[in-house]
């Protein structure tokens, strides 16, 4: 099943209340701003991971900078979290230029995007997170800004109005979104690198542990960045967010260092278990498990179940249990994998009533 984590996230905008403020949320919080700008990479070399989009856009930007020209634009596909905001940062640093942010929800009228194009500098970056999200005359007016970098501001109403051409400096454009098929062709065609950042591995979350434990000038053992690394769910931020709430454990239940021991009973008290599932996912899955043997069963009625909107189910929590493997989407209903029964530590009906194993668990 070909499943877009990245709703997740979207979600967790759009949804209110407790879902949307979860310690293994995807989407920055107040929090996290605050200290996002000091943990961040600054260049190439410090980005963890991504081997293969670090390789080739060096490639891209060091080619730039040997033709003494503007990187071409850039765009940057995944989920929340995984660096495309710092990355943008570093391709400015890299290039030796400015960057200026801004996102598409904030770009309402084509007019504010004139006024932001027409102001940059020459090979100045302007990134623009969730792209996808830019209303459609902004985008047509980008359209020709990326190409020829020029666009039409018109003046005036019906038939008197007119087209002023304003000229622009050669600039890069960073985009950024967590769903790259909502982008239109035409759009996506004018970027000249594409990269789609992937989930981090433990090993690679390891490394961010450490990194960030250093900057924030706290001690880790490599059991306890490892322990943090396992629970967050592939993405940095989240690794950042649970080391913080274990740095605060540490300092106020122990001596301040952080242990495999400490870090595994820290996410307990936060219920964040080793898998990184939080209490939301654990609810459906038990009730998934519990309720209705492993289902088949509906949206609906899991989400009655436990509690919830059926719009906080589907994507809040099951994208990330899709993702892990404990929970499929099948035209029946939702179905608990085998992992889902081993992760809880519980029986399916037929292992337990014939000794057969986990064959036949699908056809309950
Ligand atoms: N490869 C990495 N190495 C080290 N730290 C990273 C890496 N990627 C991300 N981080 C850290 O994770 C945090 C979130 O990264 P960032 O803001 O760049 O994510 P994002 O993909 O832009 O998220 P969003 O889509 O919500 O804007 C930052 O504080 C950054 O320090």
């Amino acid at each position: 099943m070909n499943w877009d984590e990245t709703t997740d996230a979207t979600a967790s905008e759009r949804l209110a209340g407790p879902a949307a403020e979860r310690l293994v949320g995807s989407v920055a919080d107040r929090d996290d701003q605050a200290v996002e700008a000091a943990l961040r990479p600054r260049d190439l070399d410090e980005f963890i991971g991504q081997e293969k989009v670090r390789e080739q856009l060096d490639l891209v930007l060091k080619a730039a900078r040997a033709r003494g020209a503007t990187a071409d634009h850039v765009l940057l596909s995944g989920a929340p979290g995984l660096g495309k905001t710092t990355l943008s940062m570093i391709i400015a640093a890299e290039m030796g230029a400015p960057i200026r942010i801004t996102s598409g929800p904030a770009i309402q009228h084509a007019g504010d995007l004139a006024a932001i194009l027409s102001s940059l500098q020459e090979g100045e970056v302007l990134f623009l997170d969730e792209i996808h999200r830019m209303s459609r005359p902004a985008e047509e007016m980008l359209y020709m800004a990326m190409e020829d970098f020029r666009v039409d501001v018109i003046v005036g109403k019906g038939p008197g109005a007119t087209a002023i051409p304003i000229e622009l400096p050669p600039f890069t454009l960073v985009g950024a979104t967590t769903r790259a098929g909502l982008l239109p062709p035409p759009l996506r065609d004018r970027f000249g690198f594409t990269a789609h950042m992937e989930f981090y591995t433990p090993a690679e979350l390891e490394r961010v542990v450490h990194r960030s434990a250093r900057l924030l000038d706290v001690e880790i053992g490599a059991e306890g960045a490892a322990e943090i690394a396992g629970r967050s769910r592939g993405t940095p931020r989240i690794a950042n967010r649970l080391l913080r709430r274990v740095r605060d454990y540490a300092q106020v239940r122990a001596d301040g260092i952080i242990t495999r021991e400490i870090a595994a009973t820290a996410l307990a008290v936060y219920e964040v278990d080793a898998r990184g599932l939080d209490r939301l996912d654990r609810a459906v899955l038990e009730a998934l498990l519990k309720l209705f043997g492993g289902g088949p069963v509906g949206l609906s009625t899991l989400a009655v179940a436990v509690g919830e909107e059926r719009e906080t189910v589907e994507e809040v929590a099951e994208p990330f249990l899709v993702r892990e493997g404990l929970l499929a989407r099948t035209p029946r209903g939702r179905v608990a994998t085998p992992a889902a029964w081993a992760h809880l530590g519980l029986v399916p009906p037929q292992a337990a009533g014939t000794g057969t194993g986990q064959a036949g668990l699908f056809d309950a």
